[in-house]
This record gives C-alpha cells, sequence and structure tokens, in this order.
C-alpha cells in the first residue's frame, strides 16, 4: 500500500474588511468578508516541510488590505478577480487561486433625521440592511488562464401567505401530514449564479438577478418548494443572458396552522407556529443546455 498526497489548498479565510472611501463629509462603505484559497506546488510542503513555495496567509491577508487602500473595494466580483489574478500571476508557485467575498449592505441614515447636530454637509451615518448577504466566488489560473465567476446571495428570507399548495405526496404507514390546498409558504434564499464570462455590469447584473428570484417567488402558485426553486431559477436565466446557471438552497420554514378550538375560536390560516426546525431543504440547480463547461466554478 502506498500512502499519497491528495488535492490541497491553503489560504487565509474571512479577512474583514471595511473601505471607507471619503469624498468631503460625504462617505461610502462597503463591508466584506474575504476568503482567500490558493493551491499549486504545494508538494513539498506537506511531504517535506519545506515552506519555500508558500505565500503566507498572513502576507495573503495584508495583501486584501492594502488592495483594499489601493485600488479602493467597487464591485465584489472585480475585487476578487483583482485579487485572484494578483496571486496566481505573481507567484510561480501559485496556480489557482479561489477568492469568495461575502458582502454585508448597508443604508444611509438620512441626515436630515437628526438635523439638530448639524450635520447638513455630511454623510457618515449607516445603518444595516437586514440579514441578507451578497456573494462571490472567483477562481482564476491567472491572467489568460481559465477562469470563472459565481455571484450569488445568501438568507434573502420571503414569505408567501398564501398562493401555495402541498398534496398528491406518497403516503406510507409513516405519512401523517394533511394534504393542503392553502399553506404559508416561507424560506431564506441562498442562491448562486454562474457567469457566461468574465466582465459584467456585476451591480446590474446582482440587482436584476435577485429581483427576478423575488418576483417569480411572488408569482408562482406554488405546488411545492421544489416547483417554485425551479421557476425562480428559470426567471433568472430567461432575462439574464450572462448567466448560465443558477444553483438554490431553500429551507422550507415550516408554519403550522394553530388549533384554537380548544378556545372556542376557528383558525381559518390566521395564526400559525413558525417552527423553527426541523426543516425540509430543498436543493436545485436549473442551467441552460449551452451552458459553457467550467469543471472548478464551484469547488
Ligand atoms: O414544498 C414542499 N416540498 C416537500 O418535499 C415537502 N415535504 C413536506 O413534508 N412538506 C413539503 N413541502
Amino acid at each position: 500500500m502506498a500512502i499519497v498526497l491528495g488535492p490541497n489548498r491553503y489560504g487565509k479565510a474571512e479577512t474583514r474588511v471595511v473601505r471607507v472611501t471619503k469624498d468631503g463629509g460625504t462617505h461610502r462603505i462597503k463591508d466584506v468578508n474575504v476568503s482567500v484559497s490558493l493551491s499549486g506546488d504545494m508538494d513539498v510542503v506537506h511531504l517535506t516541510g519545506d515552506n519555500a513555495p508558500v505565500l503566507p496567509t498572513d502576507t495573503q491577508k495584508n495583501t486584501v488590505f492594502a488592495f483594499a487602500k489601493k485600488y479602493n473595494v467597487g464591485e465584489i466580483e472585480e475585487f476578487a478577480l483583482l485579487l485572484a489574478r494578483h496571486f496566481v500571476d505573481s507567484q510561480p508557485t501559485v496556480h489557482h487561486a479561489r477568492v469568495e467575498i461575502e458582502e454585508y449592505s448597508w443604508d444611509r441614515i438620512p441626515v436630515e433625521d437628526n438635523p439638530h447636530l448639524g450635520l447638513r454637509d455630511e454623510q457618515h451615518s449607516f445603518v444595516r440592511n437586514g440579514s441578507e448577504t451578497r456573494t462571490c466566488l472567483v477562481h482564476s489560473d491567472g491572467t489568460g488562464g481559465e477562469e470563472s465567476v459565481v455571484s450569488g446571495l445568501k438568507d434573502l428570507v420571503v414569505l408567501n401567505s398564501t398562493g401555495s399548495e402541498f398534496h398528491g405526496y406518497i403516503k406510507d404507514e409513516y405519512t401523517t401530514l394533511e394534504e393542503t390546498d392553502d399553506r404559508i409558504l416561507a424560506t431564506a434564499v441562498t442562491a448562486q449564479w454562474r457567469h457566461r464570462g468574465t466582465s459584467s455590469d456585476w451591480g446590474r447584473s446582482y440587482r436584476r438577478a435577485r429581483t427576478c428570484l423575488l418576483e417569480a417567488f411572488a408569482e408562482t402558485h406554488s405546488l411545492s418548494l421544489q416547483q417554485t426553486l425551479y421557476q425562480m431559477g428559470r426567471r433568472v436565466l430567461n432575462d439574464r443572458r450572462e448567466i448560465c446557471e443558477v444553483r438554490m438552497a431553500m429551507p422550507n420554514k415550516h408554519h403550522f396552522v394553530v388549533d384554537l378550538s380548544p378556545f372556542g375560536l376557528d383558525n381559518p390560516n390566521e395564526v400559525f407556529f413558525a417552527a423553527d426546525r426541523p426543516y425540509g431543504l430543498i436543493e436545485g440547480s436549473v442551467l441552460d443546455d449551452d451552458a459553457p463547461r467550467s469543471p472548478s466554478a464551484w469547488k
């Protein structure tokens, strides 16, 4: 029997960067979480302890901060591509870079809300916008090499208070679930979509894809969360030619109608118990049949 080294990669995970751009008293902020993972000629590192091929993860973290200052953090896909290409282009031992970024969004607090502070010319107060997170995942084999960009979001929490049914499923000796033609459908969407290319109007593409997901969720009369998931993916692909594949994970956030009959009250789908766990977990992908192959995109 021979023992061999398998696939490996390494990098600095979750470098939290807040970049403030100052235009006089008006500030803009970008709040991101950057994870870098590199691979290449690293066998000796594992086999003999020779660190000559290693770009330390500490250096990777410093690079993230330095690039935030030098190039600013614009659209996260752009920033991820810049970093990924840099690591591969500048280090002969690094052949592949994977950069994953989460972005937390902040809204301005309007100055008019606190005029007594005399801040009329200044805009530097922000409020975190919900739980939703924008994401991207970039792979690069360096400038001119294979590259892929996956954009997405997570924790986009949505609910339809009607327009959802679930019936016609398998019934066996363990089935207790009642069929329903009217229920709450609620989920927290995690979606990732793969771009055909590596240049785009990333901000607009993101906003449109997000709108497609929301509109399809709202407009689909649902016979299952699986059917809704497929319609959401379809909507993105129909609307956005730059996107060729959408992957989604959607927990079914169950809402159970409470039996109020012991109290002499009827409950025609008005009072629900919002259960925390367990939850159904519905996952799936939707893709154009002409989607270009991109073996490393999702790794
Ligand atoms: O939309 C649903 N899909 C299922 O697969 C399922 N299973 C279940 O118990 N409830 C639901 N709802």
